[in-house]
This record gives C-alpha cells, sequence and structure tokens, in this order.
C-alpha cells in the first residue's frame, strides 16, 4: 500500500512563553489532500500552533517540514510563497480599501505576477468565495460573513497549498456557516489541503476527516471525528462532562 505523502508534518514541536509551556511536543502529520480539525479548550495553544506552522513563531525544539521540506527556520513570507496560506481569527482587512483591493495586495505578496493574470485569479476567488457582487464595496462596510469571506479569500489569494483556518466560524448565524462551509467544502475538494481550528464542532466534523485534540499544548488524541467525540479524554477535558 502507497502512505500518500504528507504535506505538513511536525515532529516533537515545543514552545513556551516565559515559563508557561504553550506547544508541548507536538507530533502530528497531514496527507496532501486531507482536511484536519483541531479543537481544545481556550488558551490550549491552537494559534499559537498556526503561528509556528506558519513561521510567525519560531519552534523552541522540533522539525515542521512542509511538502518535505524542513521549513523549520524558513520565515514565514517564504513559506506563504511556497503555499502555505492561512485565515485569521480576528479578521484585520485593509478597511478602506476595496474587497477587490484587498484581494490584490494579497495575491501579489511576494509575486511577480502580471496585471491581468492577477486580475483573472482575483475574479475566480470573488466568484468561488461569493464576494463578486461586492468587489467594489469597501471591506469596512462588509457584514460579519463577509468579512469572514474576505477572510477566506485574502488567504487563498495567497495560492495555498495547505489552507490554516482560525475560527473562521465564529459568530455567524447557523444559516451564515452553511454558506461558509459549503465554500470550504468546495475548497477542499478541488484539493486543498486543509488544517482547522473551530469551536463550532457541526461546521468543523462536516469537512474534515480527521481531528486532533489539543489541551495544555499537548495533542492528547488524533483520528476519525466520531470516534474522538466520543473518547472519554474529550468528554472530560473539552466539553467538561464528567464521565
Ligand atoms: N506572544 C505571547 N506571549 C505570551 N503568552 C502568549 C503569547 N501568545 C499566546 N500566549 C499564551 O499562550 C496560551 C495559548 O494561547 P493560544 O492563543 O495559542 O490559545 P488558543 O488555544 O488558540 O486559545 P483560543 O481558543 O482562546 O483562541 C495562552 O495562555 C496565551 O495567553
Amino acid at each position: 500500500m502507497v502512505t500518500p505523502a504528507s504535506m505538513l508534518a511536525l515532529q516533537n514541536v515545543s514552545k513556551s512563553f516565559g515559563a508557561l509551556k504553550v506547544t508541548d511536543d507536538v507530533t502530528f502529520d497531514v496527507p496532501e489532500g486531507q482536511a484536519l480539525g483541531i479543537i481544545g479548550p481556550n488558551g490550549a495553544g491552537k494559534s499559537t500552533l498556526f503561528n509556528l506552522i506558519t513561521g510567525n513563531l519560531p519552534a523552541d525544539t522540533g522539525s515542521i517540514h512542509f511538502e518535505g521540506r524542513d521549513v523549520t527556520k524558513v520565515p514565514a513570507m517564504q513559506r506563504c510563497i511556497s503555499g502555505v496560506g492561512r485565515s485569521f481569527q480576528i479578521p484585520q482587512p485593509f478597511t478602506h480599501l476595496t474587497v477587490y483591493e484587498n484581494l490584490v495586495v494579497a495575491a501579489t505578496f511576494g509575486r511577480q505576477s502580471t496585471e491581468s493574470d492577477v486580475m483573472r485569479q482575483c475574479a475566480v476567488i470573488l466568484e468561488r468565495t461569493e464576494l463578486i457582487g461586492k468587489a467594489n464595496q469597501t471591506s469596512g462596510s462588509l457584514s460579519l460573513l463577509d468579512r469572514k469571506r474576505l477572510e477566506l479569500a485574502r488567504a487563498m489569494a495567497t495560492h495555498p497549498k495547505l489552507l490554516l483556518l482560525d475560527e473562521i466560524a465564529g459568530g455567524l448565524t447557523e444559516g451564515e456557516c452553511h454558506a461558509l462551509v459549503e465554500t470550504i467544502k468546495a475548497i477542499h475538494a478541488e484539493g486543498v489541503t486543509i488544517v482547522w481550528i473551530e469551536h463550532v464542532l457541526h461546521a468543523l466534523t462536516s469537512v474534515v476527516e480527521r481531528l486532533l485534540v489539543l489541551d495544555f499544548g499537548r495533542v492528547i488524541g488524533i483520528g476519525d471525528p466520531d470516534a474522538i467525540m466520543e473518547s472519554k479524554e474529550v468528554k472530560e477535558i473539552y466539553l467538561g462532562i464528567d464521565v
């Protein structure tokens, strides 16, 4: 049997802020084309893990491989250019620029594309994220759902092979959440590898093939989402249910 190649692999990664160990000997991998969900209580170290993967924070120990290449010491911008894209928990678009202009900034980040290429790519992403009708609206005037869509669109404009989504469904109504999930499913179906941190569990489990549970910076479980959600550790530690 041929094992699918890992798009992302972390090996014994640790990170401390002073005396606080926020990432504790984390090892996991994400095969190419898969979607992995990350859950865990507030402060478990989920966003820190993303910052280590993107290179926004240096790991203290351990290694991070992207497409089989050791990127542990590669700067964030280079990791982005080579295909690590992300959304942020708190979207911070350029509020005085239009939706389209925000996308152009992301699409040209560290790249030398022609103007016509950028225009074509941005039009495809606007269509895919259902923002095409709002392309000329300033991003500061968008609804929450459209700000989330723009956050997704900006990440897509960096041409990610690996897309990291940080709590993108938070604060949305059921209907809005469903609409966003459909867009994420479509992106995943095109072959983009996804790692998604999310507290909205039904949204997450409708997309991901595996779930990873983080608690106090440690991986306490990884595997099939149904099995993970039923596990004693998750019920006790994440859901606060005494079993
Ligand atoms: N730059 C930093 N300096 C010091 N402490 C930090 C820093 N970044 C994060 N922390 C601390 O590390 C811990 C983990 O934070 P992190 O944001 O990674 O958790 P999280 O699981 O993403 O939480 P949430 O679900 O609330 O977003 C927290 O105690 C936080 O206060």
